[in-house]
């Protein structure tokens, strides 16, 4: 067992007479980048703020390395660096003037001159803040929560407004951040956005936690399937189905759902017995946001 830098039990928000979140639960492992993945409205949000001690709760705990926090109770935020909602950016300042004010003493300029190549923000990082487009005013404030090495930290939405390589630099330096001890909280709407970045996904819909399980997990869930063209589909479907392989016609195509790694041979086997040549073949990508989509859907109903 892995230890928990950050755990959430019972969590409840109500807004007015509107409850957002319901009985909330989940755990961050030292080293673990976990997604927070939900439509919006889900309470992606809420459920930051309240980590950081930014709103009150209606019940339940949050520690971070077993010290509770609460909108009065601050100390454990110390090893914490977050990006929420919008970037604190003071337009007169230089954006590695930011930098030094949320970097700590020690090895100060080493921090702050690996995070700005890490993001690949060299160009314009002594220049007034107010210059920055949008994206540049975005990696700066991932900047300012990731220079000074937390111990935990918490995204909102980060990839909001990036361009690719933008992306790209980040899912490398939070892989390099991770690997190094840091644990990561990170949210989006987009599933697949996280997929290449996140060890652990909690999907989030309604103010529920509806599911929890590595990433690895989630996207073999969808399973495979193949696609097959044939000279005669029909007669395919029939020597496929005789042959007890999973077999579907979907819009006019032969799809066959890999169960395990004998799935395919078996029906390629089948058809070449049943004298049907095959003409393609094409692996469908599992489709990650649709199985998100379908998640939140079901419990919708
Ligand atoms: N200050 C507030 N007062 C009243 N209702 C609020 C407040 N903040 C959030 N809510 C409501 O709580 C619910 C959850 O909002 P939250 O911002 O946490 O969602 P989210 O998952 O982060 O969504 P998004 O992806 O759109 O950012 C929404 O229905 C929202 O309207």
């Amino acid at each position: 067992m892995m230890e928990a830098l950050l755990k959430v039990s019972g969590l409840n928000k109500t807004f007015g007479k509107k409850k957002v979140l319901h009985g909330v639960d989940f755990t961050v492992a030292s080293g673990r980048v976990v997604g927070l993945v939900g439509p919006n409205g889900a309470g992606k949000s809420t459920i930051m703020k309240a980590i950081l001690g930014l709103i009150p709760t209606d019940g339940g705990q949050i520690q971070i390395a077993d010290q509770a926090v609460s909108i009065t109770k601050h100390q454990a935020l110390r090893q914490v660096g977050a990006l929420i909602e919008y970037p604190g950016i003071y337009p007169f300042l230089t954006g590695r003037q930011h930098l030094e004010l949320f970097a700590a003493k020690k090895q100060r300029q080493q921090h702050v001159d690996a995070i700005v190549q890490a993001l690949g923000m060299a160009g314009y990082i002594n220049k007034p803040a107010k210059s920055y487009s949008l994206g540049m005013k975005q990696k700066l404030g991932i900047a300012q929560a990731l220079v000074d090495r937390p111990q935990l930290v918490i995204l909102d939405e980060p990839m909001n407004g990036l361009d690719p390589q933008a992306v790209k630099d980040l899912r490398d330096i939070i892989r390099a951040q991770a690997k190094a001890g840091t644990s990561f909280l990170i949210s989006s709407h987009i599933l697949s956005e996280l997929e290449k970045v996140a060890d652990d996904v909690l999907i989030l819909n309604h103010g529920h936690i509806i599911q929890q399980s590595t990433m690895q997990d989630l996207a073999e869930a969808g399973g495979t399937i193949y696609e097959l063209q044939t000279v005669n589909d029909r007669d395919a479907l029939a020597a496929l189905q005789a042959a007890h392989v999973p077999v579907n016609l979907v819009d006019r195509k032969l799809q066959i759902t890999q169960t395990d790694r004998t799935t395919l041979n078996a029906a390629l086997i089948a058809l070449v017995h049943a004298g049907i040549a095959v003409q393609d073949v094409t692996k469908a990508q599992h489709d990650l946001e649709q199985s998100f989509l379908d998640l939140v859907e079901q419990e919708v109903h």
